[in-house]
Formats: C-alpha cells, structure tokens, sequence
C-alpha cells in the first residue's frame, strides 16, 4: 500500500500509510487504542472509502478473496450453523457457491480443525461457542481459504494465555512457511517475540516500520504507549515485559476510585 488515507467527517484517520507486505513476513501492527490499526486493515482491503493505493483493494472481490484471508475483529456468526460448514465457507473464493466440497478439500477442513484443536467442536453450532472458540473456529475458516497473505485484526483478544500463545506460534509459522502475514495486536511482548517486524501506529501514522528489537525503543514505549517495560532473559530468549505508566498522573493513569 502506498500513500492510504482514510478521513471522515473532515478528520483524518490514517495519513500516508505506506507498508509492503512480502512472503515470510509476520508483522506485528501496533499502537494505541485508535491509532488507525482497523482502519489501516479495512482500506488495505478496500473494506472502506480510502485515497492512494492498495494493491489488495484494486482487486475485485474474487481475485482478493485468492489474494487475502481477513480476521476482523468483530467476531458475530449470523447463522446457527455447525463449525465444520463455517470453516468450510473459506473455500468458497476457490470453488463458487453449490458446488460439492471435493475430497481434497474436505481433508483439508478436517486438517485445519485438528490442529486448531477444534475437531470436537465440528458438528456443534457456531453460535453456542464461547467467545475464545469462536475465535478459533474463525481463524480456521481463514486457514481454510488457503491465501497467500492474512491479514488479522486483534486476532488474541480474548484469547486464554496457552491460545495467545499457540496462535501467535502459528502465525509466525505460516509467515516461515511462505506466507504474509499482518496482524494487529496490544500484546507488546508478543509482538516482540513473534513478529518478524513491527509497525506502529500513532494517531492514524505510521512511526516506525523495523525489527522489534530496534522499534520498541525505551523512548518509543514512553511516548506511543505511554509505558515503562524491561526485559527478562530466559534460555529462550529475550522477553519484554511493559510493567509501569511512563507518565503516572497523566491521562493514561487511572483516576482514583472515592469511597474505594
Ligand atoms: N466511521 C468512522 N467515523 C468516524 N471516526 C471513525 C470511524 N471509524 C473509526 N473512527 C475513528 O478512527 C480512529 C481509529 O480507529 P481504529 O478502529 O482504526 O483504531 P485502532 O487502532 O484499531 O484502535 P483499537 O486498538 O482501539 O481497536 C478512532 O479514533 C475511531 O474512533
């Protein structure tokens, strides 16, 4: 994407947001909370009206469903359908709809839902699922469409700790294994852990576009994030860990509860 701008109602929402995203990339998308992170997700797939250019967006929605799998962040299941049809649904960009699911692609959903863990869950409805199935299940139909490049907005929120985990190990693996992958998080030492790359955001800018280790300066945390962070050293490796308001008694701090 080159140059993407999104405004509404005369204020400017993303400002000149350039970024490629190439195979075996697994960037991590950073910032506050209304940065621009959705923002810059959606006009990247021409989901809202946008200036400059996304290469994704000037696609039609057939070629683009090849291109991109999308993970928003709204999580709603319209239908109560059975998990296994909902996965199935991200074969549709390859086949049409009504056609029959070839064998091939029937062991590919029963693939996708095994290493999700989510093989039990198949023949239950979509919408009796808990908030951090659902997202697993959401992810599989991602996987299942089978593109080069995903695109996933705050995909961990809630999440248990051991699924953070595990999810952010996958992204990263699909990224090793070819794939490009950008996805939104507020989970800092994730991000420095699993990302290949990270991109921050602050107030619809892009501020920094680098390895890890040289964006989430002690500077940068301060001011993007309003955090203080160290790092803890294991066998495997270097962990950071955000533990303190940069500025307490700002406006990030939480004002005092009376009567508490
Ligand atoms: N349709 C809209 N009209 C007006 N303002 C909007 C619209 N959509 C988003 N915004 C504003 O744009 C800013 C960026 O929103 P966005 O959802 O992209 O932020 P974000 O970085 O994803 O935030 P979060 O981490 O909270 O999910 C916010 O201030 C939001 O209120």
């Amino acid at each position: 994407m080159r140059e993407l701008g999104v405004s509404r109602h005369g204020r400017a929402l993303l400002s000149g947001a350039s970024l490629s995203l190439r195979p075996g990339d697994c960037v991590g998308l950073i910032g506050p909370n209304g940065a621009g992170k959705t923002t810059l997700l959606r006009a990247a797939l021409g989901l809202i009206r946008h200036t400059g250019h996304s290469s994704l967006a000037e696609m039609n929605a057939a070629a683009r469903a090849r291109h991109a799998g999308f993970l928003p962040q709204t999580r709603t299941v319209a239908w109560p359908m059975p998990v296994r049809d909902l996965v199935a649904l991200g074969l549709l960009p390859h086949r049409g709809p009504g056609a029959a699911t070839p064998d091939s692609a029937t062991r590919r959903i029963e693939a996708v839902l095994d290493a999700l863990d989510l093989a039990a869950f198949a023949d239950r409805s979509a919408t009796d699922l808990s908030g951090g199935e659902l997202a697993r299940v959401l992810l599989a139909r991602v996987l299942v469409q089978d593109t080069p490049l995903i695109l996933a907005d705050e995909p961990a929120a809630g999440l248990d700790p051991a699924q953070q985990i595990a999810l952010m190990q996958r992204l990263r693996q699909l990224a090793e294994g070819g794939r490009g992958i950008l996805v939104s998080l507020h989970d800092l030492g994730h991000a420095a852990r699993f990302c290949t790359r990270l991109v921050v955001m602050e107030r619809g800018r892009i501020v920094a576009d680098g390895e890890p280790a040289a964006v989430l300066t002690e500077a940068r945390l301060a001011t993007v994030f309003g955090l203080r962070a160290g790092f803890i050293d294991t066998a495997e490796g270097r962990f950071l860990l955000p533990y303190a308001l940069a500025h307490p008694g700002a406006d990030r701090a939480p004002a005092p509860l009376h009567g508490a």
